[in-house]
């Protein structure tokens, strides 16, 4: 991500030779024994964490303008806390106060630009959060994450199963299985298999509610917990979802996919519910998929 930032950390090394230079021109090498080594520990360690801003805010993020608001910011701040350390070293003449100023404006400067940047994380956060809302629920823990979809995996959601079946609430469980997809994968190749896996996680979760959590359970399997939900209305939910799967054409005319829903019983834990769901699966198999492109 850095390196996508390379005409801005270009400006950065402009400001501080431009400022050093600056600093050179016009002011004069104080004495070592002038030197207070307090003074420059301290203003070194603010420039440290300036720069550590500046780093954070490109490293984290693509181009746009709240970037381009925390990179200036930050940047303004730190050229104010680089002539603060160069201060420790250089004398100015008492009758040119033009350094002063260079040293003092751009730090409320920046620091009320980095805070407009800050805001519009902020709401970007806000957005995105509500964006995650069908993929996580209780525990944010980014192990947890399955790198090729982005949704949760099987022990997220056995943790937020065992929350929800020790609080007695009903629910159901929705499961697809893609059918033959091994042998999808031998004849157009893993990476079209990544992308069949990827689209379907997109769709289930656009089709889902907001407060249903989609999960991937390994290789070609996903489960959604429908919390509050009878099972006539998780298996409703799912007729829906095969009916408008027919018409996706990525699925491609040789993959299938099967679709169960299970409600929880009481006295269940993750461990049987799922073991139930798979098994209940698993002999389906043969049997021919709900759901199969056309
Ligand atoms: N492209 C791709 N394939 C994967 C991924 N994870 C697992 N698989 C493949 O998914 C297949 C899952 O195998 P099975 O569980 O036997 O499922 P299947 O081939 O659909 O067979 P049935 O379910 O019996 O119809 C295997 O061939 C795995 O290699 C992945 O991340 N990407």
């Amino acid at each position: 991500m850095l390196m996508t930032h390379k005409y801005k950390l270009l400006a950065l090394l402009l400001a501080m030779t431009g400022l050093l230079t600056l600093a050179l021109d016009q002011g004069q090498l104080k004495p070592w024994g002038d030197l207070n080594w307090l003074d420059l520990v301290g203003e070194g360690c603010v420039l440290l964490v300036s720069l550590a801003w500046v780093y954070l805010a490109l490293a984290s993020r693509p181009h746009g303008r709240v970037t381009l608001l925390l990179f200036s910011g930050g940047l303004a701040f730190f050229c104010s806390c680089w002539l603060d350390f160069l201060d420790e070293f250089l004398r100015y003449p008492a009758d040119q106060p033009m350094m002063s100023w260079i040293e003092s404006l751009p730090a409320p400067l920046g620091l009320g630009v980095l805070t407009l940047g800050l805001w519009g994380w902020h709401r970007e956060q806000l957005a995105i959060n509500a964006q995650l809302k069908g993929r996580e629920q209780f525990f944010r823990e980014h192990q947890l994450v399955d790198p090729l979809t982005r949704l949760n995996t099987q022990p997220y959601l056995q943790l937020v199963l065992d929350r929800e079946l020790a609080l007695g609430k009903p629910l159901c469980l929705l499961a697809w299985d893609l059918e033959a997809f091994g042998l999808f994968n031998l004849r157009r190749g893993e990476l079209a298999g990544d992308r069949v896996l990827r689209e379907l996680a997109e769709f289930l979760l656009a089709g889902l509610r907001s407060e249903d959590l989609l999960c991937r359970l390994g290789g070609d399997r996903f489960v959604a917990l429908l919390p509050q939900t009878a099972l006539a209305e998780a298996e409703a939910i799912g007729q829906g979802l095969g009916r408008q799967l027919r018409q996706r054409n990525w699925l491609g005319d040789s993959l299938g996919v099967r679709s169960l829903a299970l409600a929880a019983q009481p006295g269940d834990n993750s461990d049987q519910l799922l073991g139930r769901l798979m098994h209940r699966l698993e002999s389906r198999k043969g049997l021919g998929p709900f759901v199969r492109s056309a």
